[in-house]
């Protein structure tokens, strides 16, 4: 039995840290990780602009502790009419990717795109300066179930896209079904994914036992077992197509547990650690440093990591709840044992 594990330093490739207060609580815990994180745009109002995501990678920065090295990789947030100029700048800045939020598909996404064609010249100029899509893979029709809203995606809007930008690289964000995982798969070297820590260990039922657990809510919400096991298969295949992202997302907890309680799973206090309790389940700790180290950068066109970090079988108790801004934030596992313990 494996009791040691050093990895080369492990990127998040999906991330949301807010801003203000709560970024300043927040950064710390992925700081301590991860080597870079892939910062998400959906603040209020978004993150539109290359100067925008400047000024956001410095508050980010301010927040990192001294002593600790963490390189913010920024995205914007694609609209219905973002001008081909500022794509042209972002890259200039250092942007490395826009993040496709279906209007209303999710926290702050109010302003997001309504029809992907009206995007096209937007992709264009991406697909020229080398820029990623990250895609929120739910359609939003009202008519379509909310567990089929991925699957539904795949068809109506990865297809047609797929053949109108071949050469467009593509990150389907946060996978959660057999479809989305077959999708990838199959797409060819252009499309990757992420896949996170609560989507491998957890299946609906989660959402439902002895009571609505509100913590557990996250958006693409958790599907049935069928799905979480064919993500595991995805995650430890070794395809380099599949990697790292927490979509670890915030919200004070009284916001959570609340008639309208928001989606999204606080995962970044622990995050390495449940992956590896995730591939320690499916025996596949020899595949968790290509997925959380090595296939991210490798998609990104970035350079590796050099330097590691160490986890250790130990059981510790994760604490309930930590600070945030004014309010508490309740991480995933709370009050509960983890089995790997980052040293
Ligand atoms: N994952 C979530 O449930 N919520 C995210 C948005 C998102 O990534 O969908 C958030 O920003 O809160």
């Amino acid at each position: 039995m494996t009791d040691t594990l050093t990895l080369l330093r492990p990127d998040d490739w999906h991330l949301h840290v807010r801003d203000g207060a709560a970024l300043e609580a927040v950064v710390p815990h992925s700081a301590r990780q991860f080597g870079r994180a892939l910062i998400m745009p959906n603040l209020r109002p978004p993150v539109t602009t290359a100067q925008q995501a400047l000024d956001y990678r410095d508050r980010i920065l301010a927040a990192v502790p001294s002593g600790v090295k963490f390189e913010p990789v920024m995205s914007l947030y694609l609209t219905d009419r973002l001008p081909s100029e500022e794509i042209a700048l972002a890259a200039e800045a250092g942007v490395r990717a826009l993040k496709l939020y279906p209007a209303g598909a999710t926290t702050n996404s109010d302003a997001g795109v309504t029809d992907i064609r009206k995007t096209y010249k937007t992709l264009e100029a991406m697909q020229k300066h080398g820029l990623l899509l990250l895609v929120h893979g739910e359609v939003t029709d009202p008519a379509i179930d909310l567990f089929d809203r991925e699957a539904v995606f795949v068809d109506r809007v990865m297809v047609p896209l797929r053949r109108d930008f071949p050469e467009l690289k593509i990150v389907f964000e946060h996978l959660t079904t057999k479809e989305g995982a077959h999708y990838v798969r199959d797409a060819g070297r252009f499309t990757a994914a992420t896949i996170t820590a609560h989507h491998l260990l957890y299946n609906r039922n989660a959402i439902f036992t002895g009571g609505i657990r509100p913590h557990y809510y996250c958006l693409p919400v958790l599907k049935r077992e069928t799905h979480r096991i064919a993500l595991v298969e995805a995650a430890t295949s070794g395809s380099d197509r599949f990697f790292l992202g927490t979509d670890s997302a915030p919200h004070a907890a009284h916001l959570k547990e609340h008639a309208f309680g928001c989606a999204g799973c606080y995962t970044a206090l622990t995050a390495i650690e449940l992956y590896a309790e995730a591939f320690d389940n499916a025996g596949a700790l020899d595949k968790l440093e290509g997925f959380a180290s090595l296939h991210g950068p490798d998609f990104y066109g970035l350079p590796r990591a050099t330097d590691t970090i160490t986890l250790k079988r130990e059981a510790w108790t994760v604490p309930e709840t930590v600070p945030y801004g004014d309010a508490l934030l309740k991480p995933l596992r709370g009050g509960e044992t983890l089995n790997w313990r980052l040293a």
